[in-house]
C-alpha cells in the first residue's frame, strides 16, 4: 500500500528526505497553496505537512476522505480545526520543541533592537548621518521581565534573561511551583499582579479561547507608564487596537510584534506606522536550525503514524505516561476484551451498552487513558459505520452514543493485567486479559470463567452444559465448515454444571455456522467475535 503525503509551506529538506526514503510513501512538495487549489488536491492525500501559512480548516478536513494525518512543522496548532480532526479520526502531530530557542533568541534580538533603536541607527547610517545624540538607549539589566506562559519558550526566555541581570516574574496557572523554582522565576498569583510589576511584558501562551484578547485595553492601562510589550506567540493574544492606542498615547514606550491577528499583515495596517514598534513578519521560528529540527521531528512522526500506526505523537490521542510501544499489547487486549464483551452482551439481547470501565494493573496504569480509548474502539467497531474509526475518535463517538467511559480502581490486578467491563440493561460482563512484556497477549477471564486464549483473528465463545461429547460435536461441526481451530479452551464452574468454551479459529465464521453451533445438543449459546485491526 502506498500513502501519499502533501508537503507545503517550505519544509526543510532533511525532513522530506526521511519521507522520500520510504518506498511506501509518495511525497509531493508544493508551495503554500491558495485555499481553492488545496481543496482541489487534498482528496488525494493520506497526510499533509505544513507550517502556519496553511490553514487546515474544518471544510478542508471534511473535503479529505483519505486524510489520516496532519503534520505541523511547528508548535501552534491554532491553524488546525482540532475538534473536526478528532471527530474524523485524523491525527494531528506537531513539532513542539524544535523552534523554542529560535523564538527565545528573537525575543532578545527584537527587544534589544527596540531599546537601543537599532533599526533607526541602521537607517541613519544608510542616510549618511552620524547621529549619536538621538540614539540614546536603555538597558535590560535591573528591569523586570513579566512572562505570561512559562512553558518551553517562556522558560528559555527566562533562562537567558537571568544572564542580562533582569528580575523575573511570570504568570502561568498551569505550571507547578517546582518549575518556577527551577527557573528562578517569581510566581505572580494573578495576571494583574504580573502587570503591576512588569517593565517588559512578554506573552508565550498558545492562542485559545482563554488567551484571545488576554492583554487588552484594561491590561495595557494597568502596566506602568513606559512599559514595553512583546508578542512573539500569536496575534490576538495582545489586542492590536488597544496596543496601537497605548503606543500612540505614549503610555507604552514601545512594542515588539512577530505575529498578527491576520497574517500576512496588510500593507496599510496602522500598526506599521505605530511609534516605537519593532515588527517582524512571523519569523520567530525562522532559523536554519529550528526549521531543520521541526521538519525532521514532524516528518519522522508522520512517517511512523502512516507506516506503523504509531500515534503517540498525535496531539488528539490520550496522553501516555511511558512508552507507546510497550503499551501496544495492553491496547490490543483492551480493544479485544471490549469487543468480546460487546458481542456476548449483544447475543444476550443487550445491544445498548451504557458504561464501559477499564481497570489496569500497576505496570500499565500510566496508559489508562489510552487503554480506555482502545477499549472504546473495541466496543464500537462493528457497531458504528465509520471509515476512519480509530483510537483518535473512538471515545468521542462512543460517548456520543451515550456510552459512559470510566477508568476504575485497579485493585489487586497483576501488573500487566486489565479488565474491561461493559454494562447495559442491568447486566454487566467483565472480560479480563493479560499483556506481559515478554509474552503474547491473552484473554484470561470471561465473566466468571477463567480462560486462557490468544485473542487473534476470530473467537467463538460458547456456553454449554458440562457433559461428555460437546467438544467433539463442536470440533466436527467446525471441521465440516472448513473452520480451522487454533486453540480450544474449555472452562467450567463445577463438574456437570455450566461450561464455557473459547475457541480461537482462523479466518471468518459466517452466521450459518454460528446458528448450527447454537443448535447442537447441550450448547446454550455461541458468540462469534471477528477481531479488527492489527
Ligand atoms: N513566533 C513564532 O514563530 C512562534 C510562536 N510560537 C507560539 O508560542 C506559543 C508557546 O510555545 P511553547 O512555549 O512551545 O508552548 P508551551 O505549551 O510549552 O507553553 C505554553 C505555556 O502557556 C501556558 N498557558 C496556557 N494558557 C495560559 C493562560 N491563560 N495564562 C497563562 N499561561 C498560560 C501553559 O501553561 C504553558 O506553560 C505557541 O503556542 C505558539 O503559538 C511558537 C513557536 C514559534
Ligand atoms: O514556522 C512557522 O510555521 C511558524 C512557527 C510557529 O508559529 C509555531 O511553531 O507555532
Amino acid at each position: 500500500m502506498t500513502f501519499r503525503v502533501l508537503v507545503t509551506d517550505d519544509i526543510d529538506r532533511d525532513g522530506i528526505a526521511l519521507l522520500e526514503a520510504e518506498p511506501a510513501l509518495r511525497v509531493d512538495e508544493v508551495p503554500t497553496l491558495p485555499v481553492p487549489a488545496l481543496m482541489e488536491r487534498i482528496g488525494d492525500y493520506d497526510a499533509i505537512i505544513g507550517r502556519s501559512a496553511t490553514r487546515i480548516s474544518a471544510e478542508l478536513l471534511r473535503h479529505a476522505p483519505r486524510l489520516r494525518v496532519v503534520g505541523r512543522a511547528g508548535v501552534g496548532v491554532d491553524n488546525v480545526a482540532m475538534d473536526v480532526a478528532t471527530e474524523l479520526g485524523v491525527a494531528v502531530i506537531n513539532a513542539p520543541a524544535g523552534n523554542t530557542v529560535a523564538v527565545a533568541e528573537l525575543f532578545f534580538g527584537t527587544v534589544l533592537g527596540l531599546l537601543r533603536q537599532l533599526p533607526r541607527a541602521w537607517e541613519t547610517m544608510r542616510e549618511g548621518k552620524w547621529d549619536r545624540a538621538s540614539l540614546m538607549g536603555a538597558e535590560l539589566k535591573g528591569r523586570t521581565l513579566g512572562i505570561v506562559g512559562l512553558g518551553r519558550i517562556g522558560g528559555e526566555v527566562a533562562t537567558r534573561a537571568h544572564a542580562f541581570g533582569m528580575e523575573l516574574v511570570a504568570f502561568d496557572p498551569y505550571v507547578a511551583d517546582a518549575r518556577f523554582a527551577a527557573l528562578r522565576v517569581r510566581r505572580a498569583p494573578t495576571l494583574d499582579a504580573l502587570l503591576d510589576d512588569a517593565d517588559i511584558l512578554t506573552v508565550h501562551t498558545p492562542l485559545n479561547d482563554e488567551t484571545t484578547g488576554l492583554i487588552g485595553r484594561r491590561e495595557l492601562a494597568r502596566l506602568r507608564a513606559g512599559a514595553i510589550v512583546a508578542n512573539l506567540a500569536r496575534g490576538g493574544i495582545v489586542d492590536d487596537v488597544a496596543l496601537q492606542a497605548a503606543l500612540e498615547s505614549g503610555h507604552l514606550k514601545g512594542a515588539v510584534l512577530d505575529v498578527y491577528a491576520r497574517e500576512p499583515l496588510s500593507p496599510d495596517h496602522p500598526l506599521r506606522q505605530a511609534p516605537n514598534v519593532v515588527l517582524t513578519p512571523h519569523i520567530g521560528a525562522n532559523t536554519a536550525e529550528a526549521q531543520r529540527n521541526v521538519a525532521v521531528d514532524v516528518c519522522a512522526a508522520v512517517r511512523d503514524a502512516l507506516l506503523r500506526g504509531e500515534l503517540s505523537r498525535s496531539m488528539n490521542v490520550a496522553a501516555v505516561a511511558g512508552e507507546w510501544k510497550e503499551l501496544q499489547p495492553a491496547m490490543l487486549v483492551a480493544r479485544r476484551a471490549a469487543a468480546v464483551a460487546r458481542a456476548i452482551l449483544a447475543d444476550m439481547g443487550v445491544r445498548a451498552v451504557q458504561r464501559l470501565t477499564v481497570r489496569c494493573g500497576s505496570a500499565i496504569a500510566g496508559g489508562r487513558e489510552l487503554l480506555l480509548s482502545a477499549a472504546a474502539l473495541g466496543a464500537v467497531e462493528g457497531v458504528i459505520e465509520h471509515d476512519r474509526l480509530n483510537l483518535i475518535n473512538a471515545r468521542a463517538l462512543a460517548e456520543g452514543r451515550g456510552l459512559e467511559l470510566t477508568a476504575g480502581e485497579s485493585g489487586m490486578l497483576p501488573p500487566n493485567a486489565l479488565e474491561v467491563s461493559l454494562r447495559g440493561a442491568m447486566q454487566e460482563l467483565t472480560v479480563a486479559g493479560n499483556a506481559p512484556a515478554d509474552g503474547g497477549p491473552r484473554l484470561t477471564r470471561i465473566g466468571a470463567f477463567h480462560v486462557d486464549v490468544n485473542p487473534r483473528q476470530t473467537l467463538i465463545v460458547l456456553t454449554n452444559r458440562d457433559v461428555p461429547g460437546v467438544i467433539g460435536r463442536v470440533g466436527t461441526l467446525l471441521g465440516d465448515a472448513q473452520v480451522n481451530i487454533a486453540e480450544y479452551h474449555q472452562a467450567r464452574m463445577a463438574q456437570g454444571g455450566e461450561a464455557l468454551a473459547v475457541i480461537s479459529v482462523d479466518g471468518h465464521v459466517d452466521a450459518s455456522v454460528r446458528q448450527r453451533l447454537c443448535e447442537l445438543p447441550d450448547v446454550q449459546g455461541a458468540s462469534v467475535v471477528q477481531f479488527r485491526g492489527a
